[in-house]
């Protein structure tokens, strides 16, 4: 029997199998870092006396507490400025390269890397961070760990993990215009739930996600763990090589031929078989936007905020009653008659230079609606930055009224100063619509670029097809 994608990485980077139901010991790559989950791990190989096995297959960014304005500035906040002097302090007492805040590599983890072109096909890439799985996009298994695997990873360069199980996930068709890979991974999402992925890696496979660029399938396994998988993947392709070709970390002259010609085989058996199988179809895709407050509670925009008796399961009407509480949504509402205050363009999932084009495609010419409050475009790197103002999309941006800001997470998450406050209403192209995730009382629904910039334009709920 053949194998999957995701078994052959692993086969590839084993260092022991584990005999009598215990863990393999898996050989990893490469360790993506950042200012959050990496202190105690630092402080742990001090305390051991340790240095790390391999320094320079470790590579950190500052990204969370990192302000997106004055950045030359003092940061506001306390808290955020000793993580990041403390991040700043261990790398350069371990050797670790760093990309601080004001670097033109700098921004945030799961953007600078790819860019770099040091996340390449068939390696194991780990980082103290869940959207880690972003990396499976070129068709590495790439996953987040918690603070004390960061500390194993340092100090071996290996983790101690049982396998994951195997998922496939089918996109059947093509995505119609006004949708895009959003649209496609909120729609998984909804389908399988939040926790449909639990232990399974998941591999995207099928003609729309064969059409996708790099950056669009980053968007798609970027989400992975929110359907709770433990990686997302989807195999390298000519789209894969041709964006690693040429970057800072890729291969050159003859160890190109050879990475390519391995990288042609990182491909799922067509006799393998998944633990599970789902199916979507593209072509039926409207653009989704969430109502609830987790990933799963999301509509395709022309329906309403579903009636929490609609759901047979307990649980789940349970979940959406006290969604629709914190959201301050009415059942029956139509998702495109819902109002917003402010629209984030920006995140791991949606702040690449292609979100940017297509955000900025739709604004040109346009002004941000009265009502809204703010926009901000926030480009996830600081090269997504660079390369933006070389084709002048801040001028579109500033012309419409938004905020053009520095590079790193953002309005993402509340650990800098851009938050929402309370019952402050918010359309966002990140990944995560939990209570308070984009600041104390925030409400937010999740979408794609397009769906951000229409809602701008309008000041509700809104599509491309709408303008
Ligand atoms: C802070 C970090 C550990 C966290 C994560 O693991 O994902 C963050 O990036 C997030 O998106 O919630
Ligand atoms: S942009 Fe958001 S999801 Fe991505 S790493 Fe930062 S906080 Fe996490």
């Amino acid at each position: 029997m053949g194998t999957t994608l995701a078994e052959k990485v692993w086969a590839d980077h084993l260092v022991r199998q584990g005999q009598n139901g215990e863990p393999d010991l898996i050989y990893i790559d490469l360790q993506l870092m950042h200012e959050v989950t990496s202190p105690q791990a630092f402080e742990g190989l001090r305390l051991a006396g340790r240095q790390l096995r391999h320094t320079e297959l470790t590579i950190a960014t500052e990204d969370h507490n990192t302000p997106t304005i004055n950045i030359d500035r003092p940061n506001p906040d306390e808290t955020s400025a000793t993580q990041l002097s403390t991040l700043e302090r261990n790398c350069k007492e371990f050797g670790v390269r760093l990309h601080p805040l004001g670097d033109a590599d700098q921004g945030i983890v799961h953007a600078f890397a790819p860019i770099l072109g040091l996340t390449q096909p068939g390696m194991t890439i780990v980082c103290g961070d869940s959207h880690t799985s972003t990396h499976g996009a070129f068709g590495a298994l790439a996953f987040g760990i918690g603070t004390s695997e960061v500390e194993h990873v340092m100090a071996t360069q290996t983790l101690s993990l049982k396998p994951f199980k195997t998922m496939a996930i089918n996109i059947e068709g093509e995505l119609a215009p006004g949708t895009t890979a959003k649209d496609i991974i909120l729609a998984i999402i909804a389908k399988i739930g939040t926790g449909g992925g639990q232990g399974y890696v998941l591999e995207y496979r099928g003609e729309a996600i064969r059409k996708l660029s790099m950056d669009a399938r980053m968007t798609i396994c970027n989400m992975s763990i929110e359907a709770g998988a433990r990686a997302g993947m989807i195999a390298p392709d000519e789209t894969t090589f041709e964006y690693i070709k040429g970057r800072p970390h890729a291969p050159t002259g003859e160890l190109w031929d050879q990475a390519v010609a391995y990288w042609k085989t990182l491909r799922t058996d067509d006799d393998a078989v998944f633990d599970a199988e789902v199916t979507l179809h593209a072509d039926e895709l409207q653009p989704y936007v969430t109502w609830g407050t987790n990933p799963g509670q999301g509509l395709p925009i022309t329906a309403s905020v579903p009636e929490p008796e609609s759901f047979s399961d307990a649980t789940a009407r349970t979940a959406a009653q006290n969604a629709l509480t914190y959201m301050g949504l009415e059942p029956g509402t139509k998702i495109k008659d819902i109002a917003v205050d402010t629209v984030f363009i920006g995140s791991c999932t949606n702040g690449r230079i292609e979100d940017l084009r297509a955000a900025a495609e739709i604004m040109r010419g346009h002004h941000k609606a009265d009502s809204i409050h703010r926009v901000l475009v926030v480009p996830a790197s600081s090269r997504v930055r660079l390369q933006a103002e070389a084709e002048g999309l801040d001028q579109v941006f500033k012309d419409f009224g938004a905020e053009w800001r520095n590079a790193g997470c953002s309005m993402c998450l509340g650990m800098n100063p851009d938050k929402l406050v309370p019952g402050e209403r918010c359309i966002s192209t990140s990944n995560r619509n939990f209570e308070g995730r984009q600041g104390k009382g925030g409400r937010t629904h999740l979408a794609s670029p397009l769906v951000a910039a229409a809602t701008a334009i309008r000041g509700t709920i809104s599509s491309p097809a709408d303008l």
